[in-house]
């Protein structure tokens, strides 16, 4: 049974209040929060942009984005606690009528002197946003301020770093909640259940063990419609970055010393701390690229006849490579990462492939023991898949491998919070378990700048993989060469 909803008082300014996010994400996870009972009396949202709108249409807006997920009265109830002040996030001026309107709807609706501010806008607005919101003493007095961030936090380690500054000069570490959606993926939660929930798994998660470790976010989807974006970020910064690395976090951290914010991202932090950084040799060695060709069918386009993708693009559109950590738990053990899009399936997953055993069964069993492998599936459906050795059905004594599966029920597919809902909601109780950390983030970057800078010079085969398929052979190479295959093949 869930506990009972405490309510979560406040006001939350939402910079890009008209946006895409914001209509298609935002509003309906705070209208779950609503339902749930988070959010109940004393809640209020100012949405801004430079559009003008009254009130009445920006609540229009949002009525429209949750009309279909609840009762006519609730939607309403729900979007009365919505006002819109036209903002131009460049324009301090502007910021002075926000900061009555914060002090006036904290008294109507009694939040408590608590704020969120989220910035739903370019990540070129960010750091000015923050230091608008410092400067022109937005925040409260009384009770918390929070600062919700956007992707992409950065292009490179030094605009990160310029950002990190931004942020930093209005508000501390502890305020700042850096959003990466796959934290908020059920799944990628019920990574650290898994392994520090049992024992058996808890024990044997080192090198004594595993042989590798192996995170796949595959895409059936094209670039769609976001090339101008895409061509310049492509797989590397859009996924690996980002999200790969977060995944790794909580696969290679080391055991925290309590469930809170502070300790997992405490133990995070120590793990990415032993991250192999490559040179320009180890990355050609260790990472390789490709880019997405046609496929079969007449609509399966190559990447370079995409709609706004220049013919001569060498942007990657799949990414695989070779993570490797030097500390005890780890060393000698490879984390394979790999993403792509126009790949054969979309599918999000952790395979932990475990040592093959080298008990001898006698001589009708020569080489039938297989690896032992734990799958968290992610995404499509969340499942956990575990293939064991166990006995055949011969009469001389044989083994084969067989399939443990479990997936997540219908039942808890329905109860399961958009990762969205889930940010807001641990942000509102300042949880920042869910979040990626500044130092996490500050070595991914430096590591993703070294395979960025070797690809910008084209010192490493850009290959063009058949679209549908599971992207680059060069990648099935880089696991044969130590002995390794891909778990998933599409
Ligand atoms: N959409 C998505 O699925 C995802 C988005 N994101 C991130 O979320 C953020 C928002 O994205 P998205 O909603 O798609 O963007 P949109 O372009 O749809 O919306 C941008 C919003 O910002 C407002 N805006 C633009 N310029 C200014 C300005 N100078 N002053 C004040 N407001 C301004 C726009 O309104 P107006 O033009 O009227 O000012 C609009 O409300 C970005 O950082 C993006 O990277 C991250 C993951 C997924
Ligand atoms: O952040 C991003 O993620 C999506 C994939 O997200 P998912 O939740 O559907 O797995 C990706 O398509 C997009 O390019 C990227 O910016």
């Amino acid at each position: 049974m869930d506990n009972k909803p405490t309510e979560l008082p406040l006001v939350l300014l939402l910079f890009g209040g008209t946006g895409d996010l914001a209509k298609r994400k935002l509003y309906p996870s705070l209208f779950n929060l609503f339902k749930k009972g988070y959010l109940q009396k004393h809640f209020a949202v100012i949405g801004t942009a430079r559009h003008p709108l009254d009130d009445e249409k920006f609540q229009e807006v949002v009525r429209q984005s949750i009309a279909k997920n609840g009762t006519e009265g609730q939607v309403k109830e729900f979007a009365a606690h919505f006002r819109y002040s036209s903002h131009d996030v460049t324009d301090l001026k502007d910021y002075g009528k926000l900061k009555n309107m914060l002090a006036k709807l904290d008294k109507e609706f009694d939040a408590g002197g608590n704020r969120i501010f989220y910035m739903s806008v370019a990540p070129r607005f960010f750091g000015q946003i923050a230091q608008a919101i410092k400067s022109e003493g937005l925040m409260s007095d009384t009770g918390y301020n929070r600062l919700m961030v956007e992707k992409p936090f950065g292009t490179s380690y030094k605009t990160a770093e310029e950002l990190q500054n931004q942020l930093e000069s209005g508000f501390s570490d502890d305020q700042i909640f850096r959003i990466d959606h796959y934290l908020g993926k059920e799944m990628v939660q019920n990574i650290p259940a898994v392994r520090f929930g049992n024992p058996i798994l808890d024990a044997t998660w080192n090198k004594n063990y595993i042989k590798n470790v192996q995170v796949t976010l595959a895409e059936q989807l094209g670039v769609e419609e976001r090339a101008g974006y895409y061509n310049t970020a492509g797989a590397l910064l859009d996924m690996i970055q980002n999200h790969a690395f977060q995944i790794v976090g909580w696969l290679a951290m080391e055991k925290p010393s309590s469930f809170s914010d502070t300790d997992i991202r405490a133990a995070k932090n120590t793990v990415f701390s032993k991250l192999k950084m490559y040179d320009e040799r180890e990355v050609v060695a260790n990472f390789v690229r490709g880019q997405y060709g046609r496929g079969r069918e007449v609509w399966q386009k190559s990447y370079t006849e995409e709609p706004n993708v220049p013919a001569d693009s060498k942007n990657d559109t799949y990414v695989a490579g070779r993570l490797q950590f030097e500390n005890d738990r780890w060393t000698g053990v490879p984390f394979y990462i790999r993403t792509g899009k126009r790949l054969a399936a979309k599918q999000t997953r952790v395979d932990i492939v475990y040592k093959k055993s080298s008990f001898d069964f006698g001589k009708f069993n020569q080489d039938k023991l297989s690896e032992p492998v734990l799958s968290i599936l992610i995404d499509p459906v969340g499942g956990i898949n575990f293939s064991l050795n166990g006995k055949n059905v011969t009469t001389e004594f044989e083994t084969r491998s067989d399939l443990l599966k479990w997936s997540i029920s219908d039942q808890d597919k329905v109860k399961t919070p958009d990762p969205y809902e889930r940010m807001l909601h641990d942000a509102m109780n300042g949880d920042g378990s869910n979040f990626a950390d500044w130092n996490g983030v500050s070595i991914s970057w430096k590591f993703v700048d070294q395979i960025a800078k070797v690809w910008a010079e084209d010192k490493a085969p850009l290959e063009i993989y058949e679209s549908a398929t599971m992207g680059s052979v060069a990648s099935d190479r880089l696991l044969a060469e130590t002995g390794d295959r891909w778990i998933y093949r599409g």
